[in-house]
């Protein structure tokens, strides 16, 4: 059980100044809190994606090597911890958040993230934040932010937890939500697709909420993964035939050699065991014609061409969004692809013609949310529903062009119960389809369960929490 603190007595809670005071300063010399402060203005303003924004601002201001390490944990690490950091600032200041200026609350998350989950001083955590807003804001925004910091070094990390935390004992779910940082339906979920609230639900937020390793796959045919590992210094991925893994924060995986000459592209090892187990089902009769039926931005459709090559069979791409299909012919290179602009549901290929199916359908995503940092708080409950409703439709169309005895894999980046189960249920029992024992084609991969799906988890896995169901169209 939690004991909650009780809490010492606190001067006024500072309150936020409503209009700026006193002259900006010129930009303070602190280019790694610089870009990560640029950066969640970005995200916040744009709904821009961090991941996409921060790697531009470090090429384009030249920041490199600690600053830049320093940069990208600040940011990333800010906006996953964003519900607990606010839940902090909230208790920090006397109005609600809404209230404080945008540019002043991203300032505001970045020193409450330095000083609750990094080893910067809390000193240099507040006066770097309170430089940060005064070349920003002026000298009474400065003022504002050092009275709601340093009442944030009051208590560590845990003790503003026990306090802002649902009580552990009465809601675990909330309070495991608060600790790791997700929001509560996101935690609900993952319990759900745990069948737990205990301790998997707490290593599975937990291992969410940890940086993860890069995971490259081999171009099956071109490169094994020993010689991958070699030309990279990284290591061998456990489960993966074709996956090495390298340390998170080892640079721009683009810039490798391997990558550039297209010897490996970068893929997480659970997506590279959903489009293998794909084709490892057996199958009788002719197994020639393979189809990606949501292959944007083309990593699974790489991964399955090449595999196709080499049995002699050919693949099929469809994709909704032209820039999407475009990135496919980009990936492609030279492999033999032949890509579609066009709805999956209804794509116009005639039914029954492909031997094998790929349905990685659009999701949620809240199986990859540690590779996403601001996710988590943008996705609401209100999409899983209309997801999964497409999801079915995808699904239902997949088995409607693979032949019958033909391979269908349905596959998602979520572990949401509506978006996996609940979709593959359905739509075997409308369709009759037989639903394989999935298990079977991930071999040597432990804790998967009573099947006959498999649920991959960032904690028990190492890899992002995939869904992957192989379903066969009746003979
Ligand atoms: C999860 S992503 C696929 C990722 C891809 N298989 C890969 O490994 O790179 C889902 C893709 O489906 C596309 N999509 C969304 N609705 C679609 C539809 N109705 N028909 C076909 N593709 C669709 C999205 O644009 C997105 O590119």
């Amino acid at each position: 059980m939690t004991q909650r603190s009780s809490r010492p007595s606190r001067p006024d809670r500072p309150h936020p100044p409503r209009r700026r005071t006193g002259p900006a300063r010129p930009p303070v010399e602190d280019p790694a809190r610089q870009a990560a402060l640029d950066t969640l203005r970005a995200v916040r303003q744009r709904d821009s994606y961090a991941n996409l924004v921060l790697p531009g601002l470090l090429r384009d201001r030249r920041i490199t090597g600690r600053d830049a390490a320093l940069a990208t944990e600040l940011t990333y690490g800010s906006l996953r911890a964003q519900g607990l950091l606010d839940a902090v600032l909230t208790s920090c200041s006397d109005r609600p958040l809404s209230e404080v200026d945008g540019a002043v609350l991203d300032a505001l998350r970045l020193g409450a993230y330095q000083l609750l989950r990094t080893r910067v001083p809390a000193h240099a955590a507040v006066a770097s934040t309170v430089d940060l807003v005064r070349a920003a804001m002026g000298s009474g925004a400065a003022g504002f932010a050092n009275a709601v910091l340093r009442r944030v070094t009051a208590q560590d990390e845990q003790g503003w937890v026990d306090e802002v935390a649902p009580d552990e004992e009465t809601d675990p779910i909330g309070y495991q939500a608060m600790a790791n940082a997700h929001p509560r339906w996101i935690a609900q979920a993952f319990a759900e697709a745990l069948g737990s609230r205990g301790e998997p639900l707490r290593d599975a937020l937990v291992a969410d909420d940890t940086r993860p390793a890069v995971h490259l796959a081999a171009r099956p045919g071109q490169c094994s993964s020993d010689e991958l590992a070699a030309m990279t210094g990284g290591d061998v991925a456990p489960y993966s035939p074709y996956g090495v893994h390298l340390e998170p924060g080892s640079g721009d995986p683009g810039d490798l050699d391997a990558v550039r000459e297209r010897l490996a592209t970068v893929q997480d090892e659970g997506s590279q065991l959903c489009a293998v187990a794909l084709t490892k089902a057996p199958l009788e009769g002719p197994d020639e014609r393979w189809l990606d039926l949501c292959a944007g931005p083309g990593g699974k459709a790489v991964m399955l061409a090449s595999l196709a090559t080499l049995s002699g069979a050919s693949l099929d791409a469809v994709e909704k969004a032209p820039h999407r299909a475009d990135l496919i012919r980009k990936a492609a290179g030279d492999l033999p692809i032949a890509v579609h602009v066009g709805d999956g549901r209804e794509s116009g290929l005639p039914a029954g013609s492909f031997d094998r199916v790929l349905v990685d359908a659009p999701c949620t995503g809240l199986g990859a949310l540690r590779r996403r940092p601001e996710a988590r708080w943008r996705r609401q409950p209100s999409d899983v529903a209309p997801l999964a409703r497409l999801q079915r439709e995808l699904l239902t169309a997949a088995l409607e062009l693979v032949r019958p005895g033909g391979v269908v894999a349905y596959v998602v980046c979520s572990p949401h119960l509506s978006e996996t189960v609940g979709v593959v249920a359905d739509v075997a029992r409308r369709t009759g389809a037989e639903r394989l024992d999935t298990r079977e084609f991930f071999p040597g991969v432990p804790d998967l369960g009573d099947g006959p799906q498999v649920q991959l988890w960032p904690h028990l896995h190492g890899t992002d929490a995939m869904f992957c169901a192989l379903l066969r169209r009746p003979a």
